[in-house]
Parts: structure tokens; sequence; C-alpha cells
């Protein structure tokens, strides 16, 4: 039997990854410490590691280094609460198999863990029979919140309804719940590819082949009312998980009378939201990193940070399918890392230098507001820590903001002391 080492001190989720290996048919043993796991190491040999970066006594990427200097070290998983390039940089460069980003959708996982094992498929009835879906990446709230809903339908046959802008992960998410679904079989439905006279047909015929199994029905919206009603009539006794995915507004067309209301709520037990990916620029530095990494497989491409902030001010009307084809065109033009702007597409680092020109804008006004301050006596200037309060305190009414107010969220987003932190919002802005 394989057995999967789990260097990880938060109860729960060890607890939880130890289901998700003994589910798989391999022997969990746990470690909540660094040291405890590098020991367990030493005396056993295990098939797979599964390892915390946030240890209480030592860095999770010092025990992946430690264990990767010994021969023959199994892949190693790291799960990694801070999404940062930086975090995923050093585990790649130290050798990682993989990471997760926590919190963990354990539904995602087990595929991957599945195929780390290399179990042959009588050992894993729940091996999906299409090839493991990719694996979602997401630290966002409004991803988490949708990957708590993914981890539920994944848990239940009950139908789901996915919306989102295109290219957002609606067809990857509903992949996600078929693989976990027994059996695995997928049908996909395309409605928007079929005229309206052809569409009530190819429908059935789907239908009729995913008995049993899942049917996916793409761009519900798009079907027309004939073909929703016999849509509705169908679902009354499906023999097979209904999952639906669109990106039309259907609250919208039922109030219009284009979408048929009991279909609605026939469709969608569980409702998934994906954000667009504009709205989730946070999660941009490790899903460009994936992605040039499955651009790239055989080389190091780390982004400079002037290319990051030029993918984070772009716009990305085409959400992640959008940033999956801008690393495509990186790993084709960037034959030396780091990938800088001028290596990206020419719409997405014309955002930089936008970006140049803001802080060309920025210099000026300091320019014209230290001209301001000093234009007085000498004995008036205000001393230096009047001036930088003064710029700081907009600085850091902005930045407060856009963390919804949250002093502990802004302060772990850009590494500040929350004491530190705590101190000038107070001196500053008057807050306590
Ligand atoms: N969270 C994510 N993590 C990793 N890859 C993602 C994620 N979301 C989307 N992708 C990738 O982006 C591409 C587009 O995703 P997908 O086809 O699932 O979008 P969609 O919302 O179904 O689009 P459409 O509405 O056009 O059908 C795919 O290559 C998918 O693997």
């Amino acid at each position: 039997m394989p057995r999967v080492l789990i260097i990880e001190d938060e109860y729960a989720l060890a607890a939880a990854l130890s289901t998700v290996v003994r589910r798989l048919g391999a022997e969990p043993v746990v470690a909540a410490s660094g040291l405890g796991g590098l020991e367990k190491a030493q005396r056993q040999k295990f098939d797979a590691v599964l390892l915390d970066i946030g240890l209480p006594d030592m860095s999770g990427l010092k025990v992946l280094a430690t264990l990767r200097a010994n021969p023959n070290p199994p892949p190693i998983v790291i799960i990694t609460a801070h999404g940062t390039l930086d975090n995923a940089l050093e585990a790649r460069r130290l050798g990682a198999h993989d990471y997760f980003l926590k919190p963990l959708n354990l539904a995602e996982i087990q595929p991957q863990l599945r195929a780390l094992l290399e179990l042959p498929r009588n050992e894993a009835p729940q091996t999906a029979a299409s090839p493991a879906p990719a694996i979602m990446i997401g630290d966002a709230p409004d991803m988490q919140r949708a990957f708590a809903i993914i981890a539920q339908a994944c848990a239940t046959a009950v139908p789901v309804l996915l919306t989102g802008q295109p290219g957002t992960g609606k067809t990857l998410a509903a992949e996600v719940i078929a693989a976990q679904s027994t059996p695995h079989t997928l049908v996909i439905f395309r409605s928007d590819e079929w005229p309206t006279d052809q569409a009530g047909t190819v429908l059935a015929q789907c239908l009729e082949r995913s008995k049993g199994g899942t049917l996916l029905i793409e761009e519900v919206g798009s079907l027309s009312l004939p073909v929703q009603a016999t849509l509705c009539r169908a679902l009354a006794q499906a023999e097979q998980r209904i999952l639906a995915t669109s990106s039309l507004p259907l609250l919208e067309f039922i109030s219009q009378g284009r979408f048929r209301e009991d279909l609605y709520y026939l469709i969608s037990v569980l409702h998934v939201a994906l954000p667009p990916l504009a709205a989730r620029t946070g999660d941009l530095p490790a899903l460009a990193t994936a992605m040039l990494q499955r651009a790239a497989p055989d080389r190091e491409l780390p982004l400079a940070l002037e290319s990051l902030a030029a993918l984070k001010g772009y716009d990305w009307p085409g959400n992640v399918r959008e940033l999956v084809t801008a690393m495509q065109h990186v790993a084709a033009v960037c034959s030396a890392a780091p990938v800088l702007p001028r290596h990206l597409p020419e719409a997405i680092s014309s955002h930089s230098q936008e970006s140049k020109h803001l802080d060309e804008a920025l210099r000026r006004a300091l320019i014209a507001w230290v001209d301001q301050k000093l234009t007085c006596p000498e004995e008036l200037i205000p001393d230096y820590d009047t001036l930088l309060a003064e710029v700081e305190k907009p600085l850091l009414a902005e930045l407060l903001h856009r963390f919804e107010d949250k002093p502990t969220r802004l302060a772990a987003a850009l590494n500040m002391n929350r004491a530190t932190l705590r101190r000038k919002l107070r001196e500053l802005l008057g807050k306590e």
C-alpha cells in the first residue's frame, strides 16, 4: 500500500487530507511539525509528501530542501496559504512537484494526488475516466466562495448552475465536479453551437448518451423556449446529473420572458458564480505562473515585477482564457528569463506604458507639492516627518479602502508589521 507523509500543523486539515489519502487506497502518516516530518521521513519510505509551508517550528521550504537532499526523494506537494509568486517559484526551484493553495479544495487535490501516486485504476475506483481536470487556482475571497460550493457539489449529485463571464472557468469547474461523480462519464452539449431547429434533436441524443453519468449543458441561456420546455420535461425524470453553464444574465432573461423560470430553479439547486479575472488581480501571479509552466514546462520563466504590474493593470475582457493565451505568447517570444513587459502581448504591455505615465504624473505632482512646501522662510519649512506624514496619510487611506477597511488584510498583503500599521492608522487617520 502506498504511504503518504502529511506534514501539516492544522489538525482539521491534516485529518481531511488523511481521509483523501485513505480514499485513494494509500496510508496517511501525519506529522504536526517540520522536525517531526523530517524524523518520520528518515525512518520510513514514502511515496509522496504533502508539505505545509507555514509550520510552527521551521519553514516548509527548509523541510522541502532537506527532504530533496535525500537520495531518491518522493514527489513533494507544497501547501501554501500565501499564493505568492515567490513561494511558488522558490518551491519549484527546490524541486517541489506541485503546490496547492489554502484553503484547500479537497475535491481538486484528489485527482492530483492520485496521479502522483500512479495508482492502478482498480485500486482507485473513484478515478475519472477522462484525464483529471487541471487544478483551479484562486485565493481571492470570491473564488474561495466558489470553491466552497464546488466542494459541496462534488459531495452530492444535485444539478449545478455555473455562471460567469466567458473564460472565467465555468467549464473547468464543471469538469472538476463531474470528475468526482460516479460514474465519471461526461457528455457536453454546447447550446450556442447548434441552429435552433437542430438543438432539440442533439440535446435529446446527449440526454440519452449521458444516462447514468453527467450531462453538461453549456450556455443554457441560448436554448430556444421550445427546447427549454423539452428539457424541463426531461429533467423531471432525469437519469443523469445535470450541470449547466451560462455567461448570459439568466434572471434578466426570465423577466424578459426569454428563459423559463421553472427551468432556472431545476438547474440551479447549487449555484457557482465565478468572478471575472479583473476582480481578482491578487490571483494573477499564481495563475500566470501556472499558465507559464504549462506553456513552457521545461523552462523557468519568472515574471519581472513590471510585467506583473502590467498584468494587474490590464482589464482582462477574455478572463483566464485570455491569460492562458497571453502566457502561451510569452513562452513563444521570451527566450531568457525574466519575462519583461515587452514579452507580453501588445494590448497588455501598453498598460505598463500607462503605469509609466502614472509614475511620471506622480513625480510631477510631487515636485509641485515640494515647491509649494518650501516656498516659505526656512524656519517655517515643515520637518521631514511632517512632510512624510502628509504623503503617507492619503496613501494609507487609499490602501485601507482597497482592503475593505481591514488592517489585518492590508498588513498581510503588503507585508507590513501589524503593530506599526495600527499605530500609523491611529496617528495619521485617527482610526482606533
Ligand atoms: N481558476 C482557474 N485556474 C486555472 N485555470 C483556469 C481557471 N479558470 C479558468 N482556467 C482556464 O482558463 C481557460 C478557460 O476556462 P473555461 O473554458 O473553463 O471557461 P468558461 O467560463 O467555461 O468559458 P466559456 O464561457 O467561454 O465557455 C481554460 O484553459 C481553463 O483551464
